[in-house]
This record gives C-alpha cells, structure tokens and sequence, in this order.
C-alpha cells in the first residue's frame, strides 16, 4: 500500500521576483515539502525569509519560477483562471490585522463570502449562526468591528474564513498582534478548527510558541530554504541548524546567559553544569543516586522543564559543590545519560 499524497506539496519550487532595475530577488530556493490532510503544519522563520510568499503560491496568488505546487493533487501551473478560483474557494485566510469590513456587522463580515459564492438568504443565515456558535461570539452578531477586542476580531476573522467549508485554512501571522493571553485563546481555537472540523491549518509565524502551542509538524525557513522540518517534538529534541536552535531556545529559555548567567554566579561560585532533560528524565535517576555516593551537594540554579506532545524538554543548571574530583566523577557520569556543558566563568 503507498502513503496518500500530501494535500499541498511544494516540489523543488523557486521564486524570483524581478524588480524594475535592481536585482532579481530569489525568495523561495529549492523548496520541498508535504503537508498532509488533517495537519496542522507551521512555517517559521524570521522576517524576509519567505513565508509570505510561501503563503501566496499555495492560494494562488502567485506563479512559481521554477518547481511544481500540488494542491489536492492538481499542479497549480496546469490551471487557468477559472480552474484557480476553484481552488482558491477551497482554502480559507486569515490575517494578522484581520482584514475585516469596517462598515459591515460581525454578521455581514462572516456572511460575505457567502454571498460572493451565491448562497440564498436562509441558508446565509444558517450559516453564519452556526459560524458565529462555533467561534463562541453569537451576542456580537449585531457589533461592528471597531466595537470588538483584537481576540474578538480575530475569532470573526477565523468564522469569515470558515464560512464556505475549506479543506485548508492558512493563517499568516494570526496572532501577532494580540497579546499572549489572547494569542492561546485563538491558537485554542484553530486547534478545534483541526480537531472538531478536519480542516488541515497552515501557521505561518515567527514565534516559536505558536509552534509550540498549535503544530504538530514544522518547517523551518531561512533564507527562503527549508534547513529543518519535522514533528515538532523532533525538531525540538534536536534542532540541527543554528536557526532552529534559536527559535527552539526562545521557548525553552532553559539556559543562562549574559546578564542572568553573570548574576547567577555572583552568588554561585561552585562549578555550574548545565544539564539537558530528555524525555526520559535519566538525569533525575543519577542525580539522585550518585550525589550521594560522590558526597556532592547540589543546588538548582535555573531551567524549566516543558511538555510537548506528551515529551518532555528542557534544561537544567545545577551549581555543584564538592571535592573536584568528586564532581569531576559525576560529570561524567552525567555525561553519560544527557547532554552537559560546563558554564566555565
Ligand atoms: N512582490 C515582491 N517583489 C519583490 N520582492 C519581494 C516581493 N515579495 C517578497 N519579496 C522579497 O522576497 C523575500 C521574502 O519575502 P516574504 O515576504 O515572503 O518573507 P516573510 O518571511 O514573509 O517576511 P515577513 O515576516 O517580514 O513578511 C524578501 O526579501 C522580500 O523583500
């Protein structure tokens, strides 16, 4: 038996844009990728590293240089005007300034796309009930906009894109303009669009904790190339180029540095290790065991343990006291179940 066909898949594809004078500008390099149905896949990368333009070549928006885009099997270069519409109305948008209608009401936001498509009055109606349940803001059907909160906003955004029933939901930067608080509630939210409707969600962001909080596949964009993707837990677990490690760091924040590191050891002046937490949690078995029997003390000094698809990751630093020998015998003991960097002063 073979593995179904990704829902959307990028075969080696490039971009160039040719701009008036100056040079043409390659934003996507040679990428390949499959997401499948039922994923929720994210992109990440920093700004210019070609997200967007990733984005645009899905829905259509975009030819590509070079490469093929299959969306459902269809190659989208095969496809005239009419035939990209088709699969335009098959994938829902959503947008980090939410890009909804000022002058119309929640329920002629979300009501819209259906017009354009056709639908009846009573079946708009329906709709747009059901829409405005789903996304828990039925008492603001009759609010404009500029009355709602960004959370708010963004949930009619995510309605509006729901509306005519798409396979594939793409949301681009959705949440980075709402505060962290705001941000998990509609993260919370799209992952119901996945679970409850079996919407496949492409996430296109720069915060690692949207990753984190939404996906279970990742694609890391630098440059506009794929250096790493993955399950996200993977990627996690081991990060093999220095931007992933970044981006991973900035979740984990398991490590001191700097400004904290200096003021750590201003108040430590034992050895400090720092340790890495695999899902296993050996570390915890050696510690407790072979303190004793080196007669080495130890003292937590930083890190944080965190959970992820049931894993978990994390790190920790410990000031060592004791015989040098001793905690020369326990480093390498350490050493031999986790991954341990001295933080030499
Ligand atoms: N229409 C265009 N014409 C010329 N250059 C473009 C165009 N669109 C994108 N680029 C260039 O392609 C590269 C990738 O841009 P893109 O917007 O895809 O990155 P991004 O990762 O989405 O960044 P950001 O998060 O800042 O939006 C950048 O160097 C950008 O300047």
């Amino acid at each position: 038996m073979t593995a179904a066909a990704p829902l959307i898949e990028f075969q080696d594809v490039t971009k160039t844009f040719r701009t008036g004078r100056g040079r043409p500008v390659t934003a996507l390099d040679g990428v390949t990728l499959g997401i499948d149905e039922g994923d929720v896949f994210a992109i990440i990368g920093y700004s210019g590293a070609g997200k967007s333009t990733l984005v645009r070549l899905i829905n259509a928006l975009e030819p590509v240089t070079s490469g093929r885009v299959l969306v459902d099997g269809t190659d989208l270069s095969t496809l005239r005007e009419r035939g990209l519409r088709e699969v335009r109305r098959g994938i829902g948008m959503v947008f980090q300034q939410f890009n909804l209608l000022r002058s119309r009401t929640v329920f002629g936001n979300v009501a819209y796309p259906l017009k354009i498509a056709g639908w009846g009055k009573a079946a708009r109606e329906k709709r747009v009930a059901e829409l405005l349940g789903f996304v828990g803001i039925t008492d603001k059907a009759w609010h404009y906009p500029g009355q709602l909160s960004g959370g708010q906003q963004q949930r009619i955004g995510i309605a509006r894109a729901l509306a005519t029933n798409p396979k594939i939901l793409l949301a681009d930067e959705s949440t980075s303009s709402l505060d962290p608080e705001t941000t998990s509630e509609v993260l919370r939210l799209l992952k119901r669009v996945n679970t409850e409707l079996g919407v496949t969600i492409v996430v296109i962001t720069h915060e690692m904790d949207v990753v984190r909080e939404i996906a279970d596949k990742v694609a890391v964009l630098d440059s506009g190339r794929v250096v790493e993707q993955g399950p996200v837990a993977d990627v996690f677990a081991s990060p093999k180029e220095e931007t992933t490690r970044r981006f991973v760091e900035t979740v984990l924040r398991d490590q001191p540095r700097g400004d904290d590191l200096a003021r750590i050891r201003e108040r430590h002046r034992g050895r400090l290790v720092a340790t890495r937490v695999g899902d296993d949690r050996r570390i915890g078995a050696v510690l407790s065991d072979a303190l004793g029997r080196h007669g080495v003390r130890f003292e937590l000094v930083y890190g944080g343990i965190k959970e992820l698809g049931g894993r978990a990751f994390g790190g920790l630093t410990l000031e060592l006291l004791g015989e040098e020998s001793a905690v020369d015998a326990l480093v390498a003991e350490l050493r031999e179940v986790t991954e341990v960097e001295e933080l030499v002063p």
